[in-house]
């Protein structure tokens, strides 16, 4: 029994992962909205990308899918794989991952104090707990991480007495702090300033140089970091176009996403619409 124990790990560990996730064929609800119907879609280990779309076409729901928040309706052809696994330990699949969401800034415990808020990133908890143990290297880390963001001063103070954008630092801090193989951020620079934009964007850029791979969604094309390689347009729960990023964010194709004359402006590998005159 041991050995065979012991030969389904070895087969496991060998194992090839080439997609962060595969879905296929899936279909899944929030509350009584149908938001996807017989969805395929992959990325592959090291994509970086970007998923844009208007309000309300699916992109929260997605990461949900991703980091199981969300489970997709039943049906014997539809496969949801995350790093080659169709079951996952959540705990275990968050700890690869780093998350920012509305939903997560919205839930975060409001009693937990900024350095605790920073620490929970480790074990992927809202708050730290007594059971939870952090090294010296983590606090410093911590710490670290916490001045790069500019929200030093704030390592005491309850997560609820701080501005939107001190909580975003926070919550980006915390995505951070683990070294997660992946970032999942949704609409990520929301509520910074630009100074605090800009501190993300050299942070998240930095780590992506180190071969941190980056999921994005947002409909805020100046938040897609230079690195990004791929763009998917999604639009009321489809995915409407797919390719390299500068075949996908041209003036025209924007336009037709969003339903609005937009005109792209490129500087410096960053993007910024502004409207088509
Ligand atoms: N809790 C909920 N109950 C019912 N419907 C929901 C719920 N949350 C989201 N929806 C619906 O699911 C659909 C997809 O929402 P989702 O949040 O994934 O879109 P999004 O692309 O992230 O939008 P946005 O850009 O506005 O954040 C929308 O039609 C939305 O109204």
């Amino acid at each position: 029994m041991l050995s065979t124990v012991r030969s389904l790990k070895q087969n496991t560990v060998s194992t090839i992962v080439n997609h962060v996730f595969e879905f296929s064929n899936v279909s899944a609800y929030r509350g009584g909205t149908k938001v996807f119907e017989g969805l395929d879609l992959s990325i592959r280990m090291g994509e970086s990308t970007a998923i844009l779309g208007p309000n309300g076409s699916g992109k929260t729901t997605l990461l949900k899918l991703i980091s199981r928040e969300i489970y997709p309706v039943h049906a014997d052809d539809c496969r949801m794989t995350v790093y080659g696994r169709d079951r996952w330990n959540v705990e275990e699949l968050r700890s690869r991952l780093g998350i920012v969401s509305h939903d997560l800034q919205q839930n975060y415990g409001v009693y937990a104090k900024g350095r605790e808020v920073m620490l929970s990133g480790y074990y992927s908890s809202i708050d730290t707990w007594p059971h939870q143990l952090f090294s010296a290297t983590d606090i410093e880390r911590a710490e670290e991480l916490m001045r790069q963001l500019g929200v030093e001063e704030l390592a005491d103070r309850p997560f609820g007495k701080m501005s939107t954008g001190q909580q975003r630092r926070f919550l980006l801090g915390r995505a951070l702090v683990h070294g997660p193989e992946a970032l999942l951020l949704d609409e990520p620079t929301s509520g910074l300033d630009i100074s605090a934009s800009f501190q993300y964007l050299d942070t998240v850029r930095k780590l992506m140089q180190q071969g941190t791979q980056l999921i994005l969604v947002t409909h805020h094309i100046h938040e897609i970091p230079p690195e990004v390689t791929r763009v998917i347009f999604m639009r009321k729960g489809r995915v409407v176009a797919d390719g390299d990023k500068e075949a996908m964010l041209t003036s025209s194709n924007v336009s037709s996403l969003f339903g609005c004359g937009v005109e792209l402006i490129e500087r410096n590998g960053y993007y910024q619409a502004v409207p088509a005159g």
